[in-house]
């Protein structure tokens, strides 16, 4: 898998991961998706780069000038809940990919902190070899990605798979480079050096799903 940690180096991208993870300013939730949003702009923008292109002719109303453009069939697949600020963001630079949604939750069936994905609501068209964008903003054990990888398969096998995270943790990424094909992309905002007992990225932001859209019982 080859792996772009984008914050690596400098840019305004800072601001906005800076932000989501300010336990003040992350309070006001509508900056919050916004900021998601903007991520994913940004890392949109960041894998376009690794895209196919060729040279399409365009006219303009003082004659004609050839620009490489993409041509690959993107498939946009986000993780219900949190993915959808970030699914946003996306689609605001691949305005004509497909979209698909998967929905993905961590069940605890002992009430501890041992849990497993459960993958119920699933809407996507075929991604039979297209380019497949899979977005969730949090990385954190990695399993949330491989359940809706596993799922995803009865949808056809992709040419290409770019997985777009927000903010990771560096077990996550080892876990899910496993499970991924080799030629996989892994654009990531940023990524943690710690999980807590309960999975959860440590410095990280707290809950990204709670963050965009509220509590849940
Ligand atoms: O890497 P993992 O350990 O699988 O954790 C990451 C998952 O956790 C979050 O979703 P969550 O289960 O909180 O659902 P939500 O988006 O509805 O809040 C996040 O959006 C990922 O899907
Ligand atoms: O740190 C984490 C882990 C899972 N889900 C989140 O929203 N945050
Ligand atoms: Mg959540």
């Amino acid at each position: 898998m080859e792996i772009h940690h984008i914050a690596e180096k400098n840019s305004i991208l800072n601001k906005f991961i800076a932000e989501i993870r300010d336990v003040n300013i992350q309070k006001d939730s509508l900056r919050f998706r916004r900021n998601i949003e903007r991520i994913g702009e940004v890392l949109g923008y960041e894998l376009s780069k690794k895209l196919s292109y060729s040279g399409v002719y365009v006219k303009t109303p003082l004659g004609k000038k050839k620009i490489q453009l993409s041509y690959n069939d993107v498939v946009l697949c986000s993780i219900l809940r949190a993915g959808l600020p970030l699914h946003q963001g996306l689609l605001n630079y691949f305005d004509d990919a497909e979209n698909a949604f998967i929905s993905a939750y961590r069940h605890h069936p002992k009430n501890d902190n041992k849990f497993e994905i459960v993958v119920e609501y699933f809407a996507s068209p075929s991604i039979d070899n297209k380019t497949l964008l899979l977005a969730d903003p949090m990385l954190a054990t990695g399993q949330s990605l491989v359940a809706v990888y596993e799922a995803i398969k009865k949808y056809g096998i992709p040419k290409e798979i770019h997985i777009v995270a927000v903010i990771g943790s560096k077990e996550g990424v080892d876990f899910i480079k496993n499970y991924f094909p080799e030629n996989t992309k892994l654009w990531i905002a940023t990524i943690d050096d710690k999980l807590n007992d309960k999975g959860y990225i440590v410095p990280g932001l707290g809950d990204a799903g709670d963050l965009a859209y509220g509590t849940k019982l």
